[in-house]
């Protein structure tokens, strides 16, 4: 009792890490509480001729930047196979580099869409979880979340087909960015990227005959034959749209701004040690892109630094 107490004291943000760190069964040592596994790869981003008139951002503008993306399973287990429902969003996370060491981050899932709106309602969700064993009384607690939580009950229902690569896999913002261009315009929009070869699902047959490392063990393969090349763009929010909600999705129908290409070339040699010294940060911005006041966005650094904190230092 007293040690619930003490953990209901702390940060939310520190409270979920600890959470996701339980329903994994770690924690593991250096490795991230939640898309523990991952692989590195290199490449390239070209800036679409669009995207300027989005955002005065330096790297949409005219030159093509560097770029080192992380591909990743959900949950905090480094060894969870590819193929498992719990290894779901998948998640991609791409850093420009930028002139004179400076950086800039998209860190995206590939589900449209998150089951809460707030810290506070996804550390219900992950406990509720954590709360739900095989032997918990029906209703169970995650059962009584959902019936209480449309928005996580929708997430939880979403198809999360197993991918054939990661290279086959769209992916999506969730969070809604303010984007500013040079003369003064402001929209909000949210991430979408997209394989330009579109999108390749294995069947139900094929996800459960699976090997556990399908996804890490197939990237090298296909990036030694050709790169792989994914369109990034901004679906813009229409006046009256939510832009502070990542479980409200907002209708197909809204005009999507090309920013560029993005082009993954090889593995990187690095990519072990490069993760493990890497916090992505979906809030690392430059001038032309700003947060937007959506509570979950905000939450993110904090969580991720907590995250960060406890594996460099083990
Ligand atoms: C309050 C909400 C959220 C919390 C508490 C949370 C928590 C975490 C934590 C603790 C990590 C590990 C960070 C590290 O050790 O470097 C992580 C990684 C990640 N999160 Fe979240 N997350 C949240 C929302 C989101 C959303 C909305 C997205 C996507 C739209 C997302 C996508 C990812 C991805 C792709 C990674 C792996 C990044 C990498 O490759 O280093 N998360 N998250």
């Amino acid at each position: 009792e007293d040690a619930n107490v003490a953990e209901s004291n702390k940060p939310v943000v520190e409270q979920i890490v600890n959470t996701l760190t339980k329903l994994s069964g770690g924690p593991y040592q250096g490795y991230r509480a939640n898309h523990a596994k991952g692989i590195v790869v290199q490449g390239e981003f070209v800036p679409a001729k669009s995207a300027a008139s989005l955002s005065k951002a330096v790297h949409l503008q005219t030159k093509a930047s560097p770029v080192t993306v992380r591909f990743s399973d959900a949950t905090g287990l480094p060894t969870i196979p590819d193929a498992d429902g719990n290894a779901f969003p998948k998640g991609i996370a791409i850093r420009f580099q930028l002139a004179e060491g400076a950086y800039t981050d998209i860190v995206s899932i590939s589900t449209n869409g998150f089951p809460a709106a707030k810290p506070e309602d996804f550390l219900g969700l992950l406990n509720s979880i954590a709360a739900s064993g095989p032997d918990a009384a029906k209703p169970s607690p995650v059962e009584q979340f959902l019936g209480s939580h449309p928005a996580a009950l929708a997430f939880v229902q979403m198809p999360k087909p197993a991918p054939v690569s990661f290279a086959t896999e769209s992916f999506y913002g969730v969070n809604a960015f303010k984007f500013t261009n040079a003369k003064g315009e402001t929209q909000y929009g949210r991430y979408r990227i997209t394989p330009i070869n579109g999108t390749e699902f294995l069947t139900k047959e094929q996800a459960a005959q699976a090997t556990p490392n399908y996804l890490m063990d197939e990237l090298p393969v296909r990036l030694s034959k050709a790169p792989a090349k994914f369109k990034i763009a901004v679906q813009v929010a229409d006046k009256g749209d939510v832009v502070n909600d990542p479980t409200v999705v907002w209708p197909e129908t809204r005009k999507q701004v090309e920013l560029g290409t993005l082009t993954l070339k090889n593995i990187d040699a690095d990519g072990v040690k490069f993760e493990k010294a890497t916090m992505f940060n979906p809030l690392v911005l430059v001038d032309g892109i700003d947060a937007s006041d959506d509570p979950i966005l905000l939450a993110r650094p904090a969580a991720y630094a907590v995250s960060y904190g406890r594996r460099l230092g083990q």
